[in-house]
């Protein structure tokens, strides 16, 4: 708990700082609902600490990339998409640290929603082995019920992709509700990229950042293009 807590603040740090942030002796993590002994941030397991993260990228380009000041909470239902001036804000900084927009058709529903079509927020982390790839996850977990907000895990061996959109969502006011790229979700992608970068250099693990999935980054004409095309028929 405290570690998401210090997380949050702290999320936006340049890396020295963080580090000042985080004395491990302060950090503590809630009992895990299933025990595959500790996390990365706890202290107790010190044979975890150099492989969190696979570092199998040196190159400049993989130094992540500063976010800008995090998008507070948002609160109440249903969620507004994210606006030209989000998109602005943070999607640059999204993709340079891996993330991608995908319109996936994943989510339709055979009986209300048979061929629904949604953009989302995805990234793909490696990692060292399977065991860090599933320590991954189960902090991914703690961090989903602090936010609130749940993403779509996809679990292979060690890479771990992570999809999130917003369910109830509504693209501008006054129209239905959507599912969609919310601020939920560009906080909640924020704050993972945080925590993967956090466990890691809180173990001065070196290189944090992932290895990054190709995929094309829209601009903000070419996503609203892309929701027109690709969304249900009528559009949003
Ligand atoms: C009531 C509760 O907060 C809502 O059901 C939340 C839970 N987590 C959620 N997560 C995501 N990704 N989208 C939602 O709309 C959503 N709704």
């Amino acid at each position: 708990m405290l570690a998401v807590h210090s997380l949050r603040r702290s999320a936006l740090l340049p890396r020295s700082a963080r580090i000042r942030c985080f004395p491990l002796h302060l950090i503590h993590i809630a009992p895990r609902p299933f025990s595959t002994s500790t996390t990365a941030l706890d202290t107790k397991d010190a044979t975890l600490d150099a492989s969190y993260v696979r570092h199998g990228r040196t190159d400049a380009s993989s130094t992540p990339r500063q976010y800008p000041p995090l998008p507070d909470p948002v609160s109440g239902w249903p969620t507004p998409w994210i606006t030209a001036e989000d998109f602005e804000r943070y999607m640059g900084a999204l993709y340079d640290n891996g993330w991608g927009i995908r319109f996936s058709s994943a989510h339709s529903k055979p009986t209300t929603h048979p061929s629904r079509v949604v953009p989302e927020l995805l990234k793909t982390y490696h990692f060292g082995s399977d065991e860090l790839a599933v320590k991954f996850v189960e902090d991914l977990k703690e961090l989903m019920s602090e936010e609130h907000h749940h993403c779509v895990l996809r679990v292979a061996n060690t890479q771990v992709t992570i999809y999130t959109h917003t369910h109830s969502a509504r693209p501008t006011l006054g129209s239905k509700n959507a599912p969609g790229i919310t601020l939920r979700d560009v906080r909640f992608a924020m704050l993972v990229d945080s925590l993967y970068s956090n466990e890691s250099v809180a173990k001065d693990a070196g290189d944090a950042s992932s290895s990054h999935v190709q995929i094309p980054s829209l601009s903000w004409d070419e996503y609203q293009n892309s929701i027109r095309t690709s969304m249900a028929p009528g559009g949003v």
